[in-house]
């Protein structure tokens, strides 16, 4: 039995451990990091990147059949749905290196593949190692929830931890849940040519503002998604090859393959918490606003905190956490600056409020600002001239910023960058942007809010008069 002690112990390598142990290794802090599984986490391995990256082979066979706009004849393309999850496997090999145990071990944090389990208020136990820290940070993460839906024990279903090590493409893929993930591999996979059906028992992106939800939904029935909403699962039957689902109102769906997306639940189950005096809540481990659990030398970040769950909030998380666990500093969490967004196609973004949060906050205050794709030039150049991008603004600094089309990830950080800073709008309509990049609608929608006080203002138009006529 190895006796260890450190300054923090960090359990969990995925997006938000792997950045506390990053940042307080290189400023001099003795960590040690537990990992049970793969570096990396649910990001690298079975999230954010393996979605992407097949995200990107489905754009690509959706560019060769939609070539004809552009003067390129249609193909239809020949998806090689093998090698799509070689590309998906391939990106996650070139990424691998940035989390690996011998990257950390090169800042000098002690790795232990193991899982963790607390013996002691401040003692955790990883297999034949026990470890006693200063201070602990969880960063367990979430795995798929998957519910007591009747008939779910005896089929064969994917999750997200499975989905890209399938190597046969489904014939036709039935996803249970149509939030980001449901959405996102709903589009993904009809464009690699499955046919998709996707049942939400509720409204399907059902977080987001549902203008922009809307515009979303459009595009994939548009491509064939065949989106069923209000309708909740209540069993699911057949076999492997023939899955059934059927709604509580008795519509029966009849698909190949069965993937469940209906939200996460937290990895708390190994940590032992009652030992360590840590509460949970039904979303995860219960932390105030400096990401302290109820022992408040344990703190808790990324998606087993509950809380929006992104691979940049468990980033974030971890330097709010950095200032005070190495500082002994208080620093607080905020929320207001954080985006997400979901990358369909076209993109959903949303940081701060939406109109109706901002509305319901701030009454007849509240000014709502808008700017459409298909003035842009770039996005007519294109043809992504799908979406808008609405600004919500009180007293001339903007409370949040929603945009959908093509890009709107990129485009988001602007505001997050306006609302971390307080900014004014006015200090965005100063910033110029190269012509011609999707990236002026931001301008454009400043410019917007401006346009009318300059230019439906009987006074700007009596000053100007009145100045042309004595200047020389
Ligand atoms: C399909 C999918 C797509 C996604 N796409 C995006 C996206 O595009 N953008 C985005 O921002 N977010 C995305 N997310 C969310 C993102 O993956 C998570 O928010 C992020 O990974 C959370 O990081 P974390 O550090 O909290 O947990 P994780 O990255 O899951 O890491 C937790 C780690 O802890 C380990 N662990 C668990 N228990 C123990 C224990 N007792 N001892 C030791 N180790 C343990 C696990 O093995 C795991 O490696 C996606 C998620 C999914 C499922
Ligand atoms: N682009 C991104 O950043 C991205 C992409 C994917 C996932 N994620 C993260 O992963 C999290 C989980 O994603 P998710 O899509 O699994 O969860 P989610 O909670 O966002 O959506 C799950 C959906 O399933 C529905 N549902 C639940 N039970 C059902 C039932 N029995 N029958 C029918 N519908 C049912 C819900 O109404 C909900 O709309 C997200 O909240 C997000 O934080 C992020």
């Amino acid at each position: 039995m190895q006796q260890l002690k450190c300054d923090v112990l960090v359990i969990g390598a995925g997006s938000g451990g792997l950045s506390v142990a990053a940042g307080a290794s290189q400023m001099g802090a003795d960590v040690v990091l537990l990992e049970g599984h793969k570096m990396g986490g649910d990001c690298l391995n079975y999230g954010c990147v393996p979605s992407k990256a097949l995200i990107a082979s489905a754009k690509v066979a959706y560019t060769q059949a939609q070539a004809s706009g552009f003067g390129v004849a249609d193909q239809v393309p020949q998806v090689d749905y093998a090698a799509v999850m070689a590309h998906v496997a391939e990106t996650i090999a070139s990424i691998e290196p940035m989390d690996s145990q011998e990257r950390f071990e090169g800042f000098g944090v002690r790795v232990i593949r193991e899982f963790g389990t607390f013996i002691s208020p401040k003692q955790v136990q990883a297999g034949d190692t026990t470890i006693t820290a200063r201070r602990v940070v969880i960063a367990t993460g979430s795995a798929p929830l998957v519910p007591p839906i009747p008939g779910l024990a005896s089929l064969p279903y994917l999750t997200n931890e499975t989905l890209f090590a399938q190597r046969q493409k489904p014939y036709h893929l039935l996803i249970i849940g149509g939030g980001p993930i449901g959405m996102e591999m709903a589009q993904a996979h009809v464009r690699l040519g499955c046919k998709v059906t996707v049942i939400e028992g509720q409204r399907a992106l059902g977080k987001d503002d549902p203008e922009l939800a809307q515009v979303v939904l459009d595009s994939l029935r548009d491509e064939g998604v065949d989106i069923v909403e209000g309708a909740m699962v209540s069993r699911v039957g057949g076999t492997a090859g023939a899955v059934e689902v059927v709604t509580k109102d008795g519509s029966v769906f009849k698909g190949s393959h069965l993937l469940m997306a209906v939200g996460r639940k937290p990895a708390t189950e190994r940590l032992n918490l009652e030992v360590a005096g840590v509460e949970t809540g039904q979303s995860g481990i219960v932390v105030d606003d400096q990401l302290r659990s109820s022992n408040k030398k344990i703190y808790a970040i990324g998606d087993v905190a509950g809380g929006m769950q992104f691979t940049h909030v468990a980033g974030y998380q971890a330097g709010v956490i950095i200032r005070s666990a190495l500082f002994g500093l208080p620093s607080k969490a905020k929320t207001r600056q954080i985006p997400w967004a979901t990358y369909t196609d076209p993109e959903l973004a949303q940081v701060g409020l939406t109109e109706r949060q901002a509305r319901d906050v701030h009454g007849v205050k509240l000014e709502v600002v808008r700017f459409d794709y298909h003035h842009n030039d770039r996005a007519l150049a294109e043809c992504k001239t799908k979406g808008f991008i609405k600004v919500m603004v009180v007293k001339g600094r903007p409370v949040g910023a929603s945009i959908v089309g093509h890009q709107a990830g990129e485009l988001i950080s602007t505001w997050s960058l306006a609302l971390a800073n307080d900014l004014k709008m006015s200090q965005i309509a100063a910033m110029v942007s190269p012509y011609p990049t999707i990236g002026e609608i931001n301008k454009r929608v400043a410019g917007a809010y401006f346009s009318p006080r300059l230019f439906d203002s009987q006074f700007v138009k009596r000053a100007v008069r009145s100045v042309q006529r004595w200047i020389p």
